[in-house]
């Protein structure tokens, strides 16, 4: 029985444990500009140099005034200048005295707060304040959105379009990150062939490295093809040699036990295996290890095993490799919304898609055929629902995990 047979699998938590282990972050550092540091990560801590905004400044197009002058509705006094964004006012606000400012101009000296425009009747030199005025309304205080001295971003931080657009707010044009790491990508099988071209009998077109390569893309790596591998073992020991001089190594195929399954026996013979199958589904026969300088993920070469193990095991390695401080996305709960088959005996990640429910709870249900060659249904699947090791099939209406395939970089 399968359940029997899988009782020996590791865990997919043991697994990622060791994986955990094993990884160590690169360690050499490139300063970078702003501009090509989006998804990079950081080397060292990101301290603010100065305050922001850099000083008292107004939140409306309007007056400046001493809040002090107008505590009645219906207050006249005199307009003496105007502060604008980038072109401050000299002088100071005096008793009965306002300042046309701008939205972003520096508050006046002596001004203690700002009317917008709507709130005023002007007559030449002549402001009517049309309401009583409170001490500090409008006013955007020096340091109050960020004090200098202050941590901005811990090392190991994943930069976004948001952080780069803080980063330049405080005059920060280049940051110091982590290189990118080398990864090879190797597809093993004879009968593979490049898309494009015709198929002979037997043949399928490559798709693992289209997909694989894609994803991986999305950390800041840079990834190496190295194309098709035929099912020779002189072929795969010279091209497994060369991938070990990368810091990491992602094949496909090859890691079961048929008879031209040769990528985990070569691993075995040019470098180490740490462990090899997991109680996962789809996914059992990946492989983890070392060959030469890198980490090996040889993951299963059945298209929608070779992502969910590239998502569940490498994603989470490589993104530690990249020096990131990684934490792994928390699960969402969802009803089920039909019934979902399984056999106890491996975590299964089955694919699926969710939405809210009337009640403003989430539903989800699986995208037809789970088979592990099936990839149509992980394209119409927004999300892994994610069915505990040992549990058996699960009914219409029952709570399940899920992942959001946006929390994973999908
Ligand atoms: N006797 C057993 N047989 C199998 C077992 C087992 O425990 N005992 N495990 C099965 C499971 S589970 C999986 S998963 C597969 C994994 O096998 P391999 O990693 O050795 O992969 P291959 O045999 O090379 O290929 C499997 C399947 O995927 C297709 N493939 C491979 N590479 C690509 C690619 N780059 N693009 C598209 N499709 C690819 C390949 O043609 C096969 O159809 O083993 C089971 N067998
Ligand atoms: O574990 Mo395999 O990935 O089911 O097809």
């Amino acid at each position: 029985m399968d359940s029997c047979y899988t009782s020996s699998l590791m865990p997919l938590s043991e697994g990622l444990a060791r994986l955990t282990d094993a990884i160590t972050a690169v360690t050499e550092i490139e300063t970078v500009p702003l501009q090509a540091a989006d998804g990079r990560i950081i080397s060292a801590p990101i301290i603010c140099p100065v305050n922001v905004p850099p000083a008292d400044n107004s939140a409306m197009d309007g007056y400046a005034l001493r809040a002090v002058d107008a505590p009645e509705a219906a207050t006249q006094l005199q307009l003496i200048g105007r502060s604008m964004a980038g072109v401050p006012y000299h002088g100071t606000v005096n008793q009965g005295e306002c300042v046309r400012i701008m939205t972003g101009a520096v508050i006046p000296q002596g001004a203690t707060a700002v009317v917008m425009q709507e709130q005023v009747v002007t007559n030449d030199e002549s402001i009517t304040f049309k309401r009583p005025v409170q001490i500090a309304q409008n006013i955007r205080r020096a340091g109050e959105d960020l004090k200098q001295g202050q941590l901005l971003f811990e090392q190991g931080h994943r930069l976004r379009p948001a952080d780069l657009g803080l980063l330049a707010s405080i005059g920060i044009g280049e940051v110091a990150l982590y290189r990118k790491p080398r990864v090879a990508l190797i597809s093993n099988g004879d009968e593979l062939i490049e898309p494009g071209r015709s198929l002979k009998a037997g043949q399928i077109y490559e798709s693992n490295r289209y997909a694989l390569a894609a994803l991986v893309r999305r950390l800041p790596i840079i990834v190496e093809e190295f194309g098709i591998i035929p099912d020779q073992p002189e072929a795969l020991r010279e091209a497994m040699t060369k991938a070990g001089r990368f810091d990491a190594v992602i094949s496909s195929g090859g890691v079961s036990v048929g008879d031209a399954d040769y990528i985990k026996i070569i691993l075995d013979e040019l470098g180490e295996i740490d462990f090899w199958k997991l109680a996962i589904k789809p996914g059992k026969p990946f492989a983890f290890g070392s060959l030469g300088n890198a980490h090996y993920f040889g993951l299963p070469g059945n298209p929608v095993s070779a992502m969910v193990t590239c998502h569940q095991l490498a994603i989470p390695a490589l993104r530690r490799l990249t020096g990131e401080h990684y934490v792994a996305p928390t699960p969402l709960v969802a009803t089920t919304t039909g019934l979902l088959r399984k056999r106890p005996g491996r975590l299964d990640f089955q694919r699926g898609r969710y939405q809210n429910g009337p009640d403003g709870k989430l539903l989800v249900s699986a995208t037809g055929a789970q088979g592990s060659g099936v990839m149509s249904s992980f394209c119409e699947a927004n999300c892994y629902i994610v069915l505990e090791q040992e549990r058996g099939s699960v009914e219409q209406g029952e709570q399940v995990e899920i992942l959001p395939f946006d929390a994973l970089m999908v």
